[in-house]
């Protein structure tokens, strides 16, 4: 069987007065996908970045199994505008003090970006600039992917791109949480996960 990466118990997230999940439990594994559905103002962002570490759950545990590493991949995508795009690249490997799994020069290409390597994030389009966030996903080694509407502003080359690249991962033994409220066409089955109106 193949090992938990992370695990929600009786989660309970809450965004001032309005209590968006209540007693939430998953558990997802190496090789699994799941999709996050619910429609806007569910709570989906709210609990990746609580699965994230980055906002605080009201009630209940989230775990990641030891030594998983995740990439968080938000809306803000954690970019900043005013370094071009190589700078903002070696600045979160820096922040991140991992070993790159492949060079910044080979993620921009395989993005589509290598024309755009000395321009400042601000002067990228949007679906520019979420291919600069999903660049991350080459360069940093991780065990699990949180990702955030990493379909919105992407073309379709993109759109399918990502799909593959997802379709790998999972393949190589990583897991991944996704919301989208399109359908994400990737090959692997993805468990769903949706969370209610309230
Ligand atoms: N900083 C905040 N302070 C208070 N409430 C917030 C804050 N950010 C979001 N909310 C509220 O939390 C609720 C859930 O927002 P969230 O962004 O998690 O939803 P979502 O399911 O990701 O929506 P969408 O599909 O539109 O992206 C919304 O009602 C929103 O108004």
């Amino acid at each position: 069987m193949n090992p938990i990466l992370l695990s929600a118990e009786a989660l309970s997230v809450q965004r001032g007065d309005r209590l968006l999940i209540e007693g939430l439990g998953f558990t997802l594994s190496a090789g699994e996908g799941m999709h996050l559905t619910g429609t806007n103002g569910a709570g989906k962002t709210s609990l990746l970045r609580v699965l994230a570490g980055l906002g605080h759950a009201l009630e209940g545990l989230v775990n990641v199994r030891a030594g998983a590493r995740l990439i968080y991949l938000g809306h803000a995508l954690g970019l900043k505008p005013e370094l071009t795009v190589t700078e903002n690249l070696r600045f979160l490997l820096q922040v991140t003090d991992l070993k790159e799994k492949t060079t910044v020069d080979e993620a921009l290409s395989e993005v589509g970006l290598a024309r755009y390597f000395d321009i400042p994030v601000a002067n990228l389009s949007a679906g520019q600039k979420k291919r600069v966030g999903l660049a991350r996903l080459l360069l940093e080694p991780a065990d699990l992917w949180l990702l955030d509407e990493p379909f919105s502003a992407l073309d379709a080359r993109s759109c399918q791109w990502l799909c593959d690249r997802i379709d790998l991962f999972l393949a190589e033994g990583g897991a991944v949480l996704l919301t989208s409220h399109q359908q994400v066409p990737v090959r692997h089955p993805l468990r769903r996960l949706e969370l209610g109106a309230r």
